[in-house]
């Protein structure tokens, strides 16, 4: 019904194939290619149909000793997580070990009197050049590999300690990324996979790293500790998987292409309970004049269209709660929060009207 087509103001768009009556359903996106609940509301959001009742804990877990940190609000939604997100059973251990890896580092926190790092690798003077990122990242890169041969960054007194505070934020990250490693060594093996699910598919997505990290330089420091983490926790036969690559791909990838997991029904008030990225919804655009409405049903992201759409015409989403804004707010608010300046019709008419 839509094909994907370079745009002349953003990267790639989705361009109608046909005509499209108002109102009808042109995608479903369905398994997330990696996900997280947020760790402040895992108990209470369900892992596979993310419902979530106000702050009710479910009581679901998976069977066996293994609980890799998920609730669900049914033995119907835990099986069918088993069935759809990990047939081959690589996940949960995956996800189980960062589960006791957090719960070990917070207890050896508690003990001890590190409540900092010894010393920041992004100091006050960093130049977020691209030069000066990538030599902090080779710096990184050899303080790991020094000490993983023999054995893990926990032991490397500076990363130490880099490990041990991790954030909520950033156990949450890891998970994310985790998920993602997992996919890619399921690929390398190959599992088979449908086309959408493929790392590749994944990675050919737009990434925001830069505007990410030039706009919040404690990122670079969050993005570092993840990686660093990842090194310690995950498994062996992983670990090829967990390259700094492969940690920035993901971690530049969420910036511009997921989607939160908000409570419903949608409100002003709605609290974000975690973050999804699903490929094939990732080239839908953002306008400010959408006809495009994404809902969430359950665990997938629905597209409808929200009037008639001719064939050969861009079909957008709002990303956000703003298309009642003027256009400066508008654009300022979508640069701050998406990194990017909307080069969309309606802004460009406003704006051209402005000047
Ligand atoms: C989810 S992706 C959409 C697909 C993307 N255009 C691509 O080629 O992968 C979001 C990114 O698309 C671009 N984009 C989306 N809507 C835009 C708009 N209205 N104006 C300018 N850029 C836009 C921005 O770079 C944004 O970060």
């Amino acid at each position: 019904m839509f094909a994907i087509q370079p745009t002349s103001y953003g990267g790639r768009g989705c361009f109608a194939s046909c005509d499209i009556p108002r109102g009808t359903l042109v995608h479903i996106a369905s398994t997330p290619f990696t996900s997280v609940i947020f760790r402040d509301f895992r108990k209470e959001v369900c892992a596979y149909c993310l419902a979530y009742d106000l702050g009710r804990t479910w009581k679901v877990r998976l069977r066996g000793p293994e609980t890799a940190g998920m609730w669900f609000c049914s033995e119907e939604c835990r099986d069918r997580w088993v069935k759809e997100e990990d047939p081959s059973r690589e996940l949960v251990p995956v996800l189980e070990v960062i589960e006791q890896a957090v719960a070990l580092a917070r207890r050896k926190l508690q003990n001890s009197k590190v409540t900092e790092y010894d010393e920041d690798f992004v100091h006050d003077d960093f130049t977020f050049q691209t030069e000066a990122i990538e030599s902090l990242w080779k710096h990184i890169d050899s303080l790991v590999m020094s000490t993983s041969e023999i054995d893990n960054p926990l032991r490397n007194p500076a990363l130490k300690n880099r490990v041990l505070a991790l954030e909520d934020i950033e156990y949450d990250s890891a998970r994310l990324v985790a998920v993602a490693i997992v996919r890619l060594y399921l690929e390398s093996h190959n599992t088979a996979i449908v086309p959408w699910f493929s790392w590749n598919g994944f990675a050919d997505l737009e990434s925001h790293e830069s505007d990410l990290i030039n706009r919040l330089s404690a990122l670079l420091e969050s993005h570092i500790r993840v990686f660093v983490f990842l090194k310690a926790v995950m498994p062996h036969k992983f670990q090829p998987f967990v390259t700094i690559a492969n940690v920035r791909a993901v971690l530049g990838r969420e910036a511009a292409n997921a989607f939160g997991i908000w409570q419903l029904p949608l409100s002003s008030e709605s609290e974000c309970l975690g973050s999804s990225i699903f490929p094939s919804g990732s080239y839908f655009n953002h306008s400010c004049d959408p006809n495009l409405i994404k809902t969430r049903i359950g665990r997938e992201m629905h597209f409808t269209t929200s009037r008639a759409v001719r064939e050969g015409e861009e079909i957008c989403i709002s990303y956000g709660m703003m298309v009642t804004m003027p256009v400066q707010a508008r654009q300022d608010l979508l640069q701050e929060q998406w990194y990017f300046r909307c080069g969309c019709e309606r802004c460009m008419a406003e704006l051209g009207s402005e000047a």
